[in-house]
């Protein structure tokens, strides 16, 4: 009797383990959380290793050097080239892809600075400026204006939207306008090493006689940007207006150039556009000091700058446009452009 009990006792125990191993077989196969051997876990190491790169190349200034111009309507005459030779994008509607940059860019809670001037009669342009900058310049950004001006109570005081900010920087009313608009490299380099650094990501430095007429994003910030200029986008090269005396640092020899860029939109990094300035105000104090000044001031020592430092990011005249001209096939929209304006008036 007993025998029996215990046979029957460990047929049991048999038949049990022979299904528990059978059941645990199949969760195994089945579920592979279980079969999961964490092989690579744990391994800090691999969180705390500091890599020791080559130490990085600083780029050097393009040498002078012969090639085949870029033209911006080689392509058909209603579509804009969209990557210069040096592999640097041409922005233009269509070239991008606003949601996506927004959804890149909204997360790095950037601040964007603006530098513009103000100074005698240009203190009028500031309320379109500011107003249309409010509309349509990176919106939902933080945005910090530093207006120049010799005459701080005539700045009007405009609605900023959250997050965005306006400095006033009282500067010296030159009495030429020249000297004006070429003061503006060496005022905005002092402005950077100041304060601009430390409050800005990246820097925009703009025209006042201006106005925004469709939204501009982050598709314009890069490294450095430069903006081709609306009158001489469709020319050969030596008809751009450069600075072709040799005896001014802003010289530009007839086979060179790429765009001819335009002093009024120009930036960047602000890092790098603290480098661009300055190398800019160095060109206008060498010639100050052989006693010349270039045929577009500080817009030739740009120009002559931008052949040996290559902008890393072009915008197109949707960018800098003047609203005196009819609106080529090309363009499918303006962004920012001149205002017509009595310049004789204005320089008087
Ligand atoms: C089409 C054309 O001819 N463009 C040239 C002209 O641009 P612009 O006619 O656009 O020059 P501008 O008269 O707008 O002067 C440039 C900027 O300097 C500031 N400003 C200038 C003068 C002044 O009395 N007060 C003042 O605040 C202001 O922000 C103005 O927007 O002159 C520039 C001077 O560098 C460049 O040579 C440009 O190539
Ligand atoms: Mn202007």
């Amino acid at each position: 009797m007993s025998f029996r009990r215990l046979a029957l006792g460990l047929a049991l125990c048999l038949l049990a383990s022979v299904s528990f191993w059978a059941l645990w077989e199949y969760v195994k196969n089945w579920l592979p959380v279980f079969s999961y051997e964490p092989f690579y876990l744990p391994c800090p190491e691999l969180f705390n290793i500091k890599l020791q790169y080559r130490e990085g190349k600083p780029f050097q200034p393009v040498a002078r050097s012969q090639y085949p111009q870029p033209k911006l309507l080689d392509q058909r005459p209603t579509q804009l080239l969209t990557l210069t030779p040096w592999l640097a994008p041409i922005v233009s509607e269509g070239t991008f892809n606003p949601e996506l940059l927004h959804q890149i860019f909204q997360p790095l809670n950037l601040t964007v600075g603006v530098t513009v001037f103000a100074v005698g009669k240009y203190v009028r342009f500031t309320q379109s400026f500011l107003e249309s900058a409010e509309e349509f310049f990176m919106c939902g950004y933080q945005v910090h204006y530093y207006v120049f001006t010799h005459d701080p109570a005539a700045i009007p005081k405009v609605q900023l939207g959250p997050g965005r900010f306006l400095s006033i920087v009282p500067v010296q009313r030159h009495s030429h306008w020249e000297e004006i608009s070429m003061r503006r490299m060496e005022t905005i380099n002092q402005l950077i090493a100041k304060r601009a650094h430390q409050e800005v990501d990246y820097l925009f430095c703009l025209d006042v006689d201006m106005v925004f007429r469709n939204p501009w994003g982050p598709e314009t910030l890069g490294d450095l940007v430069a903006a081709i200029h609306p009158g001489y986008f469709s020319v050969p090269r030596q008809q751009f207006p450069y600075e072709r005396r040799q005896v001014s640092a802003a010289f530009v020899a007839d086979g060179e150039g790429d765009f001819y860029y335009g002093g009024a939109v120009f930036g960047g990094q602000v890092a790098k556009v603290y480098e661009f300035t300055r190398g800019c105000h160095m060109g206008i104090l060498a010639d100050k000091a052989n006693g010349i000044m270039a045929i577009w001031q500080e817009e030739s020592h740009l120009n002559r700058r931008f052949i040996s430092h290559k902008p890393s990011k072009v915008l197109s005249p949707e960018y800098l446009w003047d609203d005196r001209k009819p609106l080529p096939p090309s363009l499918k929209l303006i962004r920012f452009s001149t205002l017509d304006k009595d310049s004789s008036w204005l320089r008087s």
